[in-house]
């Protein structure tokens, strides 16, 4: 089957090449569309990619059916809906590190554009005047750098600001004292970096906590003849307060490649001689556009072929390491989940996972994502995955637990997993088997060893001479040939279970009939 690739922004050719290159990948390229043009080339596409341009609308998103991945050629994602992408099941990557160099370089190119006036002065030279009294600079040497956010780009402004021999001071929520050491910064608040920094540079992501930080409360923390480059986010300072600041005379100057809304022609700080811009431009190089390319490709490419990504946004990403370790067990959880699911009555209102032996080492949170998306496939259909089965449990309002043990009862690995709803609970155990894949070895009290592959049955019955005779009987009545047989009980005439494989799926009126034969209490029919 061919995965049909949309791409609505232009990116590099170079870095599409294996895209083209790639078995089995349509590329349609539809940089020229509208809204409505771009739907309809959405209609069968598996995946997006855009740069910042296209705005990846949840109503974008939900007339999108096939649409399986989002690649963003670059950083930020404030242009993509993450919620609507994540509710849909929508996998978003980025590309983290591709254009860190690019946008490090173009922020030291605007702050000093922006102290020696080069811009402003080039202008007037092609308005045909020798100025040289109106464009006098100030140096950087000695001054202090204020970098807020000190991420993959603010860490490299801090490197080249500490070649230009300034100080540097930083805050970022994530920042040690180690790694400012490192960096040789000084490690400040918010507002010890507004108040000693004589350039202000902004490095943060636009998030709801970062939206107009730099606002008229900052600017009067901040120190008279202040300049201010944000090459980050349009969002994050207040422009309205960075106007009247620099009216007043509080900020110096400002070099801005973003701004709240783009395209930003005509806007009113670009009237201010005070202000230099581009028109966001942080990331176009030759070298960043090829790197941020080449990223969301390959990861289109893993994806279409093994359904994984390097660089997810809307789940954790899981390290090479962590991966190695788990991916096996991925077989094991999904199969758990969906065995669980057939035997649970009523709605989920607890998952406790219990990560045995082994496991107990490791971070297992995408084991439990994949057993989630397994117990929830069987009510809420195949659009659940691994992306959004954590929020599919918390809007559904059940409580997941991961429990982790040393207990292993014999085995290398063991998850159990308990469903807990109002009406009662079912535990169901599994473990991997070197070389023999997974086995379910305990229902409930029951041990039991059930490959779960094919068709099964699970029969809960009265443990009495002859109630395995009659459905076998049964079953060889409606010719439904039983490959494996497996009986578990608590105790000699109590409680007991059957678990069969079958040939053939196991029609609803056959698991009516065997649950109208005596002393067999409930029959479940499991497909994998
Ligand atoms: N102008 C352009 O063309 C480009 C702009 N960008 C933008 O640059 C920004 C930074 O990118 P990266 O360094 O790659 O991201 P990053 O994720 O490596 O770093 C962002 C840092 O901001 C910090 N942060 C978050 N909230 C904060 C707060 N309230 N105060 C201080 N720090 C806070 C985070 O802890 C993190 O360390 C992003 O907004 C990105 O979209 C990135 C590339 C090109
Ligand atoms: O695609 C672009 O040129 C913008 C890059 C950017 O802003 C980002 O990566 O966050």
């Amino acid at each position: 089957m061919t995965f049909k690739v949309v791409i609505s922004d232009p990116l590099s050719e170079e870095g599409i090449q294996p895209l083209r290159e790639a078995e089995n990948i349509e590329i349609d390229i539809a940089t020229d569309c509208d809204e409505t043009q771009l739907i309809e080339r959405l209609q069968d596409a598996d995946a997006l990619l855009v740069r910042s341009q296209t705005q990846v609308t949840r109503e974008l998103i939900d007339k999108a059916p096939q649409l399986k991945v989002i690649g963003r050629a670059g950083v930020g994602v404030d242009n993509i809906d993450l919620d609507a992408a994540t509710e849909r099941g929508i996998i978003v990557v980025n590309a983290p590190d591709g254009n860190t160099n690019s946008a490090a370089e173009h922020t030291v190119a605007m702050l000093m554009s922006l102290a020696r006036n080069i811009p402003q002065a080039f202008q007037s030279l092609q308005a045909g005047k020798w100025d040289r009294k109106t464009y006098i600079g100030v140096e950087l040497k000695h001054k202090t750098l204020g970098i807020i956010g000190l991420g993959r780009i603010g860490a490299e402004v801090a490197h080249r600001a500490k070649g230009q021999r300034m100080n540097v001071i930083a805050y970022d929520p994530f920042l040690t004292a180690e790694t400012a050491q490192k960096l040789g910064v000084e490690q400040g608040t918010v507002d010890e970096v507004l108040a000693k920094a004589d350039f202000i540079t902004i490095h943060t992501p636009l998030l709801d906590s970062t939206r107009n930080m730099i606002n008229a409360d900052a600017f009067a923390k901040m120190k008279d003849g202040v300049r201010i480059i944000n090459c980050a986010r349009g969002g994050i300072i207040d422009e309205d307060a960075l106007y009247d600041a620099i009216v007043e005379g509080k900020v110096a100057g400002a070099a801005l490649d973003v701004l709240s809304v783009e395209p930003f022609v005509g806007h009113k700080l670009l009237d201010l001689p005070q202000v230099i811009a581009t028109p966001h431009l942080g990331a176009s190089t030759v070298e960043a556009q090829e790197s941020v390319a080449i990223d969301v490709s390959m990861d289109v490419i893993k994806f279409a072929t093994d359904g994984t990504v390097r660089n997810p946004v809307n789940m954790p990403s899981i390290s090479k390491r962590l991966l190695d370790k788990i991916e096996p067990f991925f077989v094991l959880t999904e199969k758990l989940g969906a065995f669980a699911s057939h035997l649970v009555d009523g709605a989920y209102q607890q998952v406790n996972v219990t990560y045995a032996g082994e496991l107990a080492e490791v971070d297992v949170r995408p084991l439990t994502r994949n057993l989630m998306k397994g117990l929830l496939t069987l009510n809420l259909g195949n659009h659940v995955n691994d992306v959004n089965s954590r929020y599919l449990s918390n809007r559904i309002g059940i409580k997941i637990d991961e429990l982790k043990t040393t207990a292993t009862k014999g085995f290398t690995n063991l998850i159990t997993v308990e469903v807990v709803t109002e009406k009662g609970s079912v535990k169901v155990a599994g473990t991997l088997l070197n070389g023999l894949g997974p086995r379910i070895v305990k229902v409930d009290d029951y041990p039991v060893d059930v490959v779960p592959e094919g068709h099964l049955l699970l029969i809960n019955h009265k443990d009495q001479p002859g109630a395995i005779g009659r459905v076998g009987m049964h079953l060889a009545a409606e010719n439904v040939n039983i490959a494996t047989m497996q009986v578990g009980r608590s105790e000699q005439g109590g409680k007991a279970i059957m678990i069969l494989t079958v040939d053939y799926e196991v029609k609803p009126e056959e698991v009516e009939g065997l649950e109208k034969l005596d002393n067999v209490f409930e029959v479940k029919a499991i497909n994998f």
